[in-house]
């Protein structure tokens, strides 16, 4: 070995020292000394492959601390709309309102999570914008959202499966986040009030309010359009709306029955306090999501997140949409429908109709929604 060599080999360490190993190696092959180039060759190769194990070692440890804080976390639920684009597609095949359709926003588990019953559901109102509001919801870390309408306390037969049935169809969650599931039938029927009084008798109820007669129409529509895509018949709204014998408004009609609100927040008011809900008017949510999300926020006591920037007004859509990139994620065909024409003396029937039912409604919850 060369005094040329020695000094190089006594220098550095680690991979500097192997460069020169290396630089080492192919001076003795040119010299043509086979022992000391065996030396060092066998001496190259353990420093590359104690290199190259380091390196591999490293690697698996950051993975794991990279993957330890990614689950934990819950940030990543959160990092792609997929989800969201796959229940808007969905719904662009709803016929009967937002029915069993959506997907979980967090499919997957970790140990670090788990199905909750929910501590928050959105109880209505059907055609209230429901929808929009859950997955503009879905959007914050400390939420987790079940995608379909879970129908759990308005319908006997999955209600008698169990609360531990409707846990099961809840999504993963963290300990830190909170489950909410939408149902607006639970709103108007009878006996989920009190069902879900049992179930968690401190749970926070969103209720989200659109103007009545707005309601009945989107909600007409909504039926109307599922009767259409089957090519069966139906009936102009005027018809279904008022009683030919007396002229009045048809009381028995669902959407009108659906629209009393005030009956249906004295039943819900008999088993929760004022505070447990949080009054959302439906107006003002297709104007400015934000701030009505902020609201939410506030109430359910979780870190502000919700920025003007998450979202962006879709003029064809006609409302907000999430902002995902120059992307517009926004719901499907069924949201936004173009309402009908209604004959003008029927709607000024509906609207003497609703106004004392209205106002019944805002002093029951001390707050004017000024519908006309
Ligand atoms: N940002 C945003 N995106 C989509 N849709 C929005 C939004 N804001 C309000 N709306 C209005 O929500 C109405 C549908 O309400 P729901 O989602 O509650 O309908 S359903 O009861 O679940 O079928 C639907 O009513 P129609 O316009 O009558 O179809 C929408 O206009």
């Amino acid at each position: 070995m060369t005094a040329k060599m020695k000094k190089k080999k006594s220098k550095g360490q680690g991979l500097s020292g192997c460069t020169k190993v290396l630089t080492q190696s192919q001076s003795i092959q040119t010299d043509g000394n086979s022992i000391d180039s065996v030396k060092a060759s066998s001496k190259f190769c353990s420093c590359r492959q104690r290199v190259l194990a380091i390196f591999l070692l490293i690697g698996i440890v950051c993975c794991f601390c990279i993957y330890g804080i990614y689950t934990s976390s819950g940030a990543h639920l959160k990092s792609d709309l997929s989800s969201y684009t796959e229940m808007s597609s969905n719904t662009q095949h709803e016929t009967q309102g937002d029915y069993d359709f959506g997907v979980d926003s967090y499919p997957f588990h970790s140990r670090h999570t788990q199905r909750r019953l929910p501590q928050c559901i959105i109880i209505g109102v059907r055609k209230g914008g429901t929808r929009a509001l859950l997955n503009f919801l879905d959007l914050h870390p400390d939420i987790q959202t079940a995608g379909r309408e879970m129908h759990f306390f308005d319908e006997p037969d999955r209600y008698k499966l169990g609360l531990n049935w409707y846990r099961k169809r809840m999504p993963f969650s963290f300990r830190n986040q909170i489950t909410i599931e939408k149902t607006p039938a639970y709103f108007v029927e009878e006996h989920v009030a009190g069902k879900v009084h049992e179930m968690n008798s401190s749970i926070k109820l969103l209720l989200i309010l659109r103007d009545p007669v707005e309601r009945m129409i989107s909600d007409y529509l909504q039926v109307r359009t599922n009767k259409e895509e089957k090519g069966k018949s139906y009936h102009r709204f005027e018809d279904l709306v008022i009683d030919k014998e007396t002229g009045g408004i048809r009381e028995s009609y669902t959407p009108v029955r659906r629209s009393k609100y005030h009956v249906h927040m004295a039943r819900w008011l008999k088993y929760f306090s004022l505070d447990q809900f949080l009054l959302i008017s439906s107006e003002r949510f297709a104007e400015d999501p934000v701030t009505q999300l902020q609201r939410v926020e506030a109430f359910l006591d979780i870190d502000p997140q919700f920025k003007r920037d998450m979202f962006v007004y879709n003029e064809t859509k006609g409302f907000y949409c999430i902002r995902d990139e120059d992307e517009h994620v926004c719901l499907g065909e069924s949201k936004g429908r173009k309402h009908p024409n209604i004959d003008p003396a029927v709607l000024a029937k509906l609207r003497a109709f609703f106004r004392p039912q209205n106002k019944k409604f805002y002093s029951l919850v001390g707050v004017n929604f000024g519908w006309p």
